[in-house]
């Protein structure tokens, strides 16, 4: 076991889907994965392995927030040899044509997190998704007719913003959406030279205010998440 999951050396798979809220990782695991073993209870993270289409699958919740997600990707890859992690979230729309529902595909991820100034002081560094999983990502979400968009994201150390009009800086320079974990996820994977990608579901819309309810968003994440284990499958 590693400090915050207690799967033995070998039992989580070389591939893992990231929700945050680890309720959805049970809900994952139990409808899409055959014979999904829990491994991990420890502060109520849940993770789950088993199997799709014959292929060893995990899943593993991440916490909210960059930095409880970063500790448990962390230890997936170094610990646990993870090598292809896909994190399956919601998101909050900042542009007019990205609706509630759609599917975004994070090609990048800005962040307001200190993270990277941690790592490279004044200069920048931009978490990139990897290119193999985002074509094939787009490609399966594409052909199941599924709307889907692909671009920059924001990743925010805040869900509660004191300015309400804060996102419109960021919908200026074209960002599609507001979530909380992929430039953690995206600047480990190139740490460590594995593969990443964040899909997200919009599950509401900062301009329009609209809110999915809790059937429709479980009906959109079942497809963000057949997009998520069929890419997974597809790239080596
Ligand atoms: O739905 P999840 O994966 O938790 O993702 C989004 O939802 C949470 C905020 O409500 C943050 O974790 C954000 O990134
Ligand atoms: O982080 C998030 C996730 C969903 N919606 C938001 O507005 N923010």
């Amino acid at each position: 076991m590693s400090v915050h999951l207690s799967a033995e050396k070998g039992q989580i798979a070389e591939t893992v889907l990231l929700p945050g809220d680890p309720l959805r990782a049970q809900f994952i695991a139990e409808t899409f994965l055959e014979n999904p073993v829990q491994h991990n209870t420890v502060r109520g993270m849940l993770g789950f392995t088993g199997t799709y289409k014959g292929k060893k699958v995990s899943v593993q919740g991440t916490g909210m927030g960059i930095p409880s997600a970063m500790i448990y990707i962390n230890e997936l890859i170094e610990f646990y040899g993870c090598k292809k992690l896909i994190r399956v979230g919601s998101c909050g729309s900042y542009q007019e044509g990205v609706h509630i529902r759609d599917l975004v595909l994070a090609q990048a991820a800005c962040t307001d997190s200190n993270i990277n100034n941690l790592r490279f002081g004044t200069a920048n560094f931009a978490p990139i998704a990897d290119f193999s999983l985002l074509m094939r990502a787009y490609q399966i979400a594409t052909e199941r007719g599924f709307t889907t968009h692909v671009g920059n994201i924001l990743s925010s150390d805040t869900f509660y913003t004191d300015d309400p009009k804060e996102y419109e800086r960021w919908a200026r320079f074209g960002v599609l959406a507001v979530e909380m974990e992929a430039a953690g996820l995206y600047t480990l994977a190139a740490k460590y030279g594995v593969k990443a990608l964040g899909i997200m579901t919009v599950s509401d819309h900062l301009i329009s205010k609209e809110e999915t309810t809790a059937e429709e968003r479980q009906q959109t994440f079942n497809q963000m998440i057949e997009v998520a284990l069929d890419a997974a499958l597809d790239v080596e």
